[in-house]
């Protein structure tokens, strides 16, 4: 029985996974790293941090689980996507990473807008309009305004691909994550030239494109040395933490869509084809399954916002089970409170950095349960404007398969499968991107003759949740008035943020 590794670098931590090529679960590591906030909507990391966490994952997984290192037939890595490491010409790291969340760019993204010459043409060129999380816009602000950092680029890596570098010495990106910079020609799975003249962005700064199952490298002697790992272990190249996820929920067919209430929301369908919104409100990444696409709407504060309620709102003396038990006392629709979940600005289906946080319909009736409540169907709104914006594009949904922590609520899983009003599967795995890594692995290093396979093998549905027909009648009146509330209140936004 082969084994095999998933490493994911995500924003709060890295996680480390082993498993044996059935899908069973040897050995699970996570270790946590800082993030910092030297000023309000900036968000970095110090790549030291992710490496220095990386080695000691890898190195308690190998001890805890006993396996052979030889048993090890392939690692692969996902990562949270768009976040830049900036390099200078001997591989060292010139500033902090600046990460997805951050939005310090939003003058850089109309750059972006002026220089292609609008919506249309840039879409044209990366099938993505520009958003202050993407990586280009990171690295036109970086020479706007650290220009004696930016003389001293000669690299830009993704997270994951950075700590690829570091375990096999090798430099390489991959489509999936390739295609979140904002640089990718994602029909043609190629750096897009043409934006990065009207840029001026030096081709150089980036690294050559594999497909997400190419072997990018072996384990270095050094690295085996320091992790118990096999020297010459194969490292696949992996995907963006999104492909990976959508890896593990069984996302490799169009029809299946996977909604994700993690920190931040995704809801992400799989496509056959490379069609891009021409309005840019979706993102049309490469998957990790070669030669196939996924469309994705992300909301910034989906499981946030439930935090900023028990976080803020209950000064963080409440557990999720006591916060899930006063919401299901309420009825649907929270007696007519709906909460736009815009804390920190939105990406989809309003890409607007200043928008913010709306509850509506306070009446003196409401309570700490109707507060709770409509946190998560205010979210739940928000995944089905994705969701909306999808089956729009003439993609198929016909299973949805919902993954995160707050999918693990009861309530919030009746409440997804009534405001969308389709059933909700859950899966028997829920591992994450990580977990997808391992299957990537497992492709790349041939153990699984491809994604079909290692799929009808392992993942299986767990639990069917059916809508309730009158709730969700209820949900779709209240989403007409939580659809108007954003345009009633966009151009204030704009007005408050110049007060803050
Ligand atoms: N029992 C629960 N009920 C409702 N929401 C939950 C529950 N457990 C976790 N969550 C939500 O899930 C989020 C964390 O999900 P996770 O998938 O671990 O996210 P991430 O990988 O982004 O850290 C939290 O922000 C929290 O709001
Ligand atoms: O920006 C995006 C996708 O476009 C985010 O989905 C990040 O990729 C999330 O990273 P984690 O919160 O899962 O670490």
């Amino acid at each position: 029985m082969a084994y095999l590794m998933g490493l994911d670098i995500g924003t709060s931590g890295i996680k480390a996974l082993l498993i044996k090529e059935d899908g069973q679960i040897v050995s699970s590591q996570t270790e946590k790293y800082p993030l910092h906030t030297p000023q309000a909507g900036w968000a970095e990391q110090n790549p030291a941090d992710w490496w220095e966490a990386t080695l000691k994952v890898i190195s308690s997984v190998v001890k805890d689980s006993g396996v052979e290192p030889a048993g090890i037939k392939g690692i692969s890595l996902s990562g949270q996507m768009h976040s830049s490491v900036f390099l200078n010409k001997d591989m060292k790291v010139v500033r902090p990473a600046i990460l997805w969340s951050d939005t310090r760019t939003s003058r850089q993204c109309q750059q972006i807008y002026d220089r292609a010459g609008g919506l249309e043409n840039l879409i044209n060129y990366v099938s993505n309009p520009a958003l202050e999380g993407f990586t280009a816009p990171k690295i036109l602000w970086l020479k706007d305004n650290e220009p004696a950092n930016y003389q001293q680029v000669s690299l830009v890596l993704l997270p994951k691909d950075y700590i690829r570098y570091h375990l096999t010495g090798e430099i390489f990106t991959e489509v999936s994550d390739a295609a979140g910079t904002l640089l990718l020609n994602v029909k043609e799975k190629k750096w897009s030239a043409e934006l990065l003249k009207k840029l001026d962005i030096s081709p150089e700064i980036l690294p050559p494109v594999i497909d997400s199952i190419d072997i990018a490298g072996r384990i270095s002697k050094n690295i085996a040395d320091k992790t118990g790992l096999k020297q010459g272990t194969p490292v696949i190249a992996g995907g963006a933490d999104n492909a990976c996820g959508a890896v593990g929920s069984g996302i490799i067919q169009e029809g299946r869509v996977m909604v994700s209430i993690g920190t931040s929301g995704v809801v992400m369908a799989q496509a056959n084809k490379p069609t891009a919104d021409k309005q840019g409100r979706m993102h049309l990444f490469n998957h990790a399954v070669p030669d196939n696409w996924y469309m994705m709407g992300v909301m910034l504060s989906a499981g946030m916002s439930f935090n900023w309620v028990k976080e803020k709102l209950f000064d963080d003396t409440i557990d999720y089970d006591r916060l899930n038990q006063l919401a299901a006392a309420v009825e649907p629709g929270s007696d007519g409170l709906v909460f736009l979940p815009y804390l920190y600005g939105e990406r989809t289906p309003h890409a607007d950095a200043n928008a913010r946080g709306v509850y509506f319909g306070i009446s003196g009736k409401h309570e700490q349960g109707h507060f709770i409540r409509s946190v998560m169907e205010g979210v739940t709104f928000g995944l089905r404007d994705s969701l909306e914006l999808i089956k729009a594009q003439g993609i198929k949904t016909e299973e949805i398969r919902a993954i995160g922590g707050g999918a693990k609520s009861q309530l919030w899983q009746q409440i997804m499968a009534d405001i969308f009003g389709q059933e909700i599967c859950l899966l028997n795995i829920e591992e994450g991107p990580a977990f997808g890594a391992a299957l990537i692995a497992g492709v790349g290093a041939g153990v699984y003759d491809n994604f079909a396979t290692a799929e009808s093998r392992i993942i299986k549905i767990s639990k069917r949740i059916s809508p309730v027909e009158e709730n969700v009648a209820h949900y779709n009146k209240l989403y007409n008035i939580y659809q108007n509330l954003y345009p009633a209140v966009k151009d204030n936004y704009r007005e408050l943020s110049k007060l803050n």
